[in-house]
């Protein structure tokens, strides 16, 4: 299938002469839950605003549906809804008349049942006449949600949709997300939670100082490079780690009544049975044990590292 967007070589040297983007090359499928990952300054806006027509690239080309964006630029961003960082919002007017009138900006016909149906999605039926003003930080951002899905966009770029925003906020963010896709939108979004790519995302890409370093299906991702951590609840709290056990990575927790082992889950020696027999030997006895794969943020550091070089 035809990849949804297709991104070829994009870069981008601003005026300063700071290079942006390298030579990044990515397909979206259609229908697909994308996150960009990358820490501040990596050029995930930038990759977002060339896309949408906001910053001119130096190099490269982006194709909506087949469609070169440069050349049809107005076709391209009609297909493309946009939520900024940043929260703009009109605050005398209408919840309803906000997301009416963006849909004018994109040359749509009038639409007062897409523009109901939106704002039911996104539970501001209710406050449709309110000003946008007198609504709450988590109210703004999904009517800035509403407008950029105002003009029935097959794509959606999220822009860290929860930057700054409380866990119980977060997750109502990532269920709607969830339903979008339902409703057969495609999802772009940046974050540098890792949290949010783990819950969210079908495929993660990692980008870093311009070049993406990495695009995965997140759960080959998580699978392939993710290392394990072993928990052994001791029978005997603990002051220090013993020196018999000196070889292994170990980590003392939960006021000395857990020992923590990280491991490589894929190689041919984890250094768990010879662990557990050590243990043994010297008469550290333990009560429970278990395990669990390291989470996307823990490899994550390890690849923006490695992407770094070797600094
Ligand atoms: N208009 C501009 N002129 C010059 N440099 C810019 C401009 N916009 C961004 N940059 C620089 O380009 C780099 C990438 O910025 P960008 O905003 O794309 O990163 P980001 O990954 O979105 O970061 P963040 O997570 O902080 O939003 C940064 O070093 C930034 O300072």
């Amino acid at each position: 299938m035809q990849p949804v967007l297709s991104i070829a070589s994009l870069s981008k040297t601003y005026a300063s002469g700071l290079t942006a983007l390298n030579d990044v090359s990515l397909d979206i499928r259609k229908g697909e839950i994308f996150a960009l990952l990358g820490p501040n300054g990596a050029g995930k806006t930038t990759l977002i605003s060339i896309v949408c027509g906001i910053v001119t690239p130096t190099g490269g080309t982006v194709l909506v549906d087949g469609v070169d964006a440069a050349r049809d630029f107005r076709m391209a961003r009609t297909r493309i809804g946009l939520v900024p960082q940043e929260l703009h919002t009109d605050s005398f007017e209408t919840v309803w008349a906000t997301v009416t009138f963006s849909r004018g900006l994109f040359g749509k016909p009038p639409s007062p049942a897409h523009v109901e149906k939106v704002l039911k999605d996104l539970s501001l039926w209710d406050k449709r006449k309110s000003k946008i003003q007198e609504l709450s930080g988590g109210m703004k951002r999904r009517v800035m949600i509403a407008k950029a899905l105002s003009h029935e966009p097959d794509i959606l770029f999220l822009d860290e949709p929860t930057a700054g925003v409380d866990v119980e906020l977060r997750r109502d963010m990532w269920a709607l997300v969830h339903r979008l896709r339902e409703g057969g939108v495609t999802i772009i979004l940046t974050t540098h939670y890792i949290e949010e790519a783990e819950e969210m995302a079908d495929r993660v890409g990692v980008i870093s100082k311009g070049e993406l370093i990495l695009v995965e299906e997140k759960t080959a991702l998580m699978k392939k490079l993710g290392r394990k951590t072993l928990t052994l609840n001791l029978a005997d709290a603990m002051e220090t780690i013993p020196a018999e056990l000196g070889e292994w990575a170990l980590t003392l927790k939960a006021d000395g009544n857990e020992l923590e082992y990280e491991f490589d889950a894929n190689a041919e020696r984890t250094g768990v049975p010879s662990l557990l027999k050590r243990m043994s030997d010297i008469g550290v006895g333990f009560k429970d044990l278990n395990t669990r794969q390291s989470s996307l943020e823990e490899i994550f550091v390890n690849l923006v590292h490695k992407g770094r070089g070797e600094g």
